[in-house]
Parts: C-alpha cells; sequence; structure tokens
C-alpha cells in the first residue's frame, strides 16, 4: 500500500529487523522483560528517525575553551501514551525526547459480537494547542483506538502537527487513519504486516502486545 506520509523503518536493513523477530516469536515472548526491553528499543530508535524531521534553533554555549554556536530542538513534543500497551514503547520515545511534556489517555478495544468497541476513559493531558503531538501505540491494527484518541485530544484544541507511532501496522488501518484524520499527521511504523484476522488482530502480527507485556486483563 502506498501512504505518502508514511515511514517505515523496517524498509531499511537494521537492527529493529532482530528485535522485531523477537516480538514475534512466540517462543522468546514468555520472557516479559525481553519482551517489553525490545518494544522500549524501537521506541528509541524510532524517536531518533522522528527526530530528524522536527525544526532546530541555533544557540551559543559556552565549552570550557570558548563560546560556539550549536544547534537544539526548536520547542519540545508532546508525547502521547496510548495506555497499556504503550508504556514500555513510550519509554523508548521519553528515553530520547526526556525534557518533554508527556499525556496519558486510557483507550482500550472490546469485542461486541462481529464489531469492535473502543473506551475512551481516561485522559491526563496538557492542552495540545499548537504542539508538535506525537501519539505513541505500538499495535495500529483497525486504527480505531488511534482516531478516537486524536477526536478526543482535538475537543481541546488543534495541534501544529501529529506524529503517529506504532511498532506493527494493518493496511486497514493505515488506510482508517489516513481518511478520518483530518488535522496533518504523518505515520512512523517498525513494520507493516499482510492483513487484519476475523478479530481484528494484526497477521501475523505479534499478538495482544499489552497482555504479552503486562499479563491478561479481565
Ligand atoms: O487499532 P486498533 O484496532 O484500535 O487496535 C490497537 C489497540 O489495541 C491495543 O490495545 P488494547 O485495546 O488491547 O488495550 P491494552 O493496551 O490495554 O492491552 C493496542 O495497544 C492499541 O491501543
Ligand atoms: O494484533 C493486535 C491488534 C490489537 N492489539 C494488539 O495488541 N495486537
Ligand atoms: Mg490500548
Amino acid at each position: 500500500m502506498k501512504i505518502s506520509n508514511m515511514f517505515v523503518l523496517s524498509n531499511q536493513n537494521s537492527i529493529v529487523d532482530q528485535y522485531l523477530s523477537e516480538l514475534r516469536d512466540v517462543n522468546i515472548q514468555q520472557d516479559r522483560a525481553r519482551f517489553r526491553k525490545n518494544l522500549e528499543r524501537i521506541g528509541e530508535l524510532l524517536a531518533y528517525e522522528l527526530s530528524k524531521s522536527l525544526t532546530y534553533k541555533s544557540k551559543v554555549v559556552e565549552t570550557p575553551i570558548e563560546s560556539t554556536e550549536v544547534k537544539v530542538l526548536g520547542e519540545q513534543p508532546l508525547l502521547i501514551c496510548v495506555l497499556r500497551a504503550s508504556m514500555p514503547f513510550f519509554q523508548g520515545f521519553l528515553n530520547i525526547f526526556n525534557e518533554a511534556d508527556s499525556g496519558f489517555v486510557g483507550v482500550y478495544r472490546q469485542e461486541d459480537g462481529a464489531d469492535l468497541d473502543i473506551e475512551f476513559l481516561y485522559q491526563a493531558t496538557p492542552d495540545i494547542t499548537g504542539r508538535e503531538l506525537i501519539l505513541i501505540d505500538p499495535m495500529l491494527a483497525t486504527g480505531k483506538s488511534i482516531v478516537k484518541t486524536v477526536n478526543n485530544l482535538e475537543k481541546m484544541g488543534k495541534p501544529k502537527s501529529i506524529h503517529i507511532v506504532g511498532v506493527i501496522a494493518a493496511p486497514e488501518g493505515l488506510a482508517y487513519i489516513s481518511n478520518e484524520i483530518k488535522t496533518q499527521h504523518k505515520i512512523w511504523v517498525a513494520e507493516v504486516d499482510r492483513a487484519l484476522n476475523e478479530k481484528s488482530y494484526i497477521v501475523p502480527g505479534l499478538g495482544d502486545a499489552g497482555d504479552l507485556a503486562f499479563g491478561p486483563k479481565l
């Protein structure tokens, strides 16, 4: 599929392919700490790629030897963690954008027969108006959780731009996000998989990221 405003990290060979293979492997997945660590590491590497698209300004610093002009981030992004599966992936972003503000939303998918309902239960964020917003969720499956998040956040104000970051995306979710989100946005993922299955899980995917990171929920 061709979405012009999208960056796919696995289009280039890198160590991310190794981390992704471990995330998908049903045996290695038994090690929850390793699962979370790999999400965090991919978060760090995607954050580095995304950092190349941000604006920088110059300032003068004093080294012990002399004054010199350096480049620093023009403005801090606002990171949004989509609980719960996002937490380790979000930590990777926070390791890189360590001065950024953070917001948290509680969103979860609820199966209702053939339909998927998205419950939006919790929001603790600063004002998003005029901000460079980075929405962080490892799995972009139907795209409904991210679209619901954007719709709820935009009740507060308009961000300057939106970056949507994920580890694995499904083509159906990417198409849904592109159609539904009207604010200028760019999607950053490690990999785009084949499709969704009848339960709206990504195929081949990695299973349920939240459960693998933290254990099953009711
Ligand atoms: O694109 P979608 O079809 O909306 O699916 C993606 C959502 O599913 C997962 O969360 P889940 O609802 O399993 O909750 P959890 O993070 O608490 O496990 C994942 O972290 C996304 O938020
Ligand atoms: O494949 C999927 C879809 C949604 N959430 C997950 O954790 N995995
Ligand atoms: Mg969720």
